[in-house]
C-alpha cells in the first residue's frame, strides 16, 4: 500500500481478499495447496490494492492549486492511457483518454489531468460513469467555461469472454458549458482529438 493510500482512504483489505481467492480456486476444483497457486492469493491481493487503489482517494486534490493565466481557449490532453476494472465482471477495459477544458481566469498542471484519470480509472467502473466523473469534477473544481473527456476502450469482457469481439471500441463522451451549446466549439475539439494520429 502507498503512503497515499495509507494516509487518504481506507487500505484495501489484503487478508480478505487472500482468503477469497483461495475459496475461488478451490471453487473452480484447483488445489489451492499445490506449489504453483501458494502465493497466488497474495499476489492478487496485492494486485487489487493497485487496481482499486482510487477507490477512496479523493481526486479533487489534484485539481487545488492553479495558476493564473489569461488563455482561454481550449486545453486537451490526448491519449492518456489507462486501465480501468469493469465492475460487472471484474475484467479489465483498457483504453485512452482525452480531457479538454477552456480556462476562465487560471489553468491546472496538465500532469493533474492525467492523475485524475489516474485516479478515477482505480475503480470498479463502467466507462459511461467514469467518463462524467473526470467531466464533472473538471467543472466542480475549476469552473472552467466548458469541458469535454472523450474515452475509447476495449473491453477484455467483451473480448475474451461472452460476445467474444475482440477490436471492437466503446466510445463515450461527455460535455459541459461551452462545449454543449457552442457545436463549433465541439468540432475543433472533437476534430483534435481524432485527427493525427
Ligand atoms: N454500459 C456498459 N456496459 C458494460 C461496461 N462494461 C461491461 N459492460 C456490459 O455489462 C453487461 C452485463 O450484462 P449481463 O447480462 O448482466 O452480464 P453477462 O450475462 O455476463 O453479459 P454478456 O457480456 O453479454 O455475456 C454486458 O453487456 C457487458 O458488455 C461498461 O463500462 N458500460
Ligand atoms: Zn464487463
Amino acid at each position: 500500500m502507498s503512503e497515499e493510500t495509507a494516509s487518504q482512504g481506507k487500505p484495501v483489505d489484503q487478508p480478505r481478499i487472500e482468503r477469497a481467492v483461495r475459496e475461488i480456486l478451490a471453487a473452480i476444483g484447483e488445489d489451492p495447496d499445490r506449489n504453483g497457486l501458494l502465493e497466488t492469493p497474495a499476489r492478487v491481493a496485492r494486485m487489487y490494492a493497485e487496481l482499486f487503489s482510487g477507490l477512496h482517494l479523493d481526486p479533487a486534490r489534484h485539481l487545488k492549486k492553479t495558476f493564473e493565466e489569461t488563455y482561454d481557449e481550449l486545453v486537451l490532453i490526448r491519449d492518456i492511457t489507462f486501465n480501468s476494472m469493469c465492475e460487472h465482471h471484474l475484467l479489465p477495459f483498457i483504453g485512452t483518454a482525452h480531457v479538454g477544458y477552456i480556462p476562465k481566469g487560471s489553468v491546472v498542471g496538465i500532469s493533474k489531468l492525467a492523475r485524475i484519470v489516474e485516479e478515477i480509472s482505480h475503480r470498479p467502473q463502467v466507462q459511461e460513469r467514469m467518463t462524467e466523473q473526470i467531466a464533472d469534477l473538471l467543472v466542480q473544481e475549476l469552473d472552467p467555461k466548458g469541458a469535454i473527456v472523450v474515452i475509447e476502450a476495449e473491453h477484455s469482457c467483451m473480448t475474451i469472454r461472452g460476445v467474444r469481439k475482440p477490436g471492437a471500441m466503446t466510445i463515450t463522451s461527455a460535455v459541459r458549458g461551452l462545449f454543449r451549446k457552442n457545436e463549433s466549439s465541439r468540432a475543433e475539439a472533437m476534430s483534435l482529438i481524432n485527427g493525427h494520429r
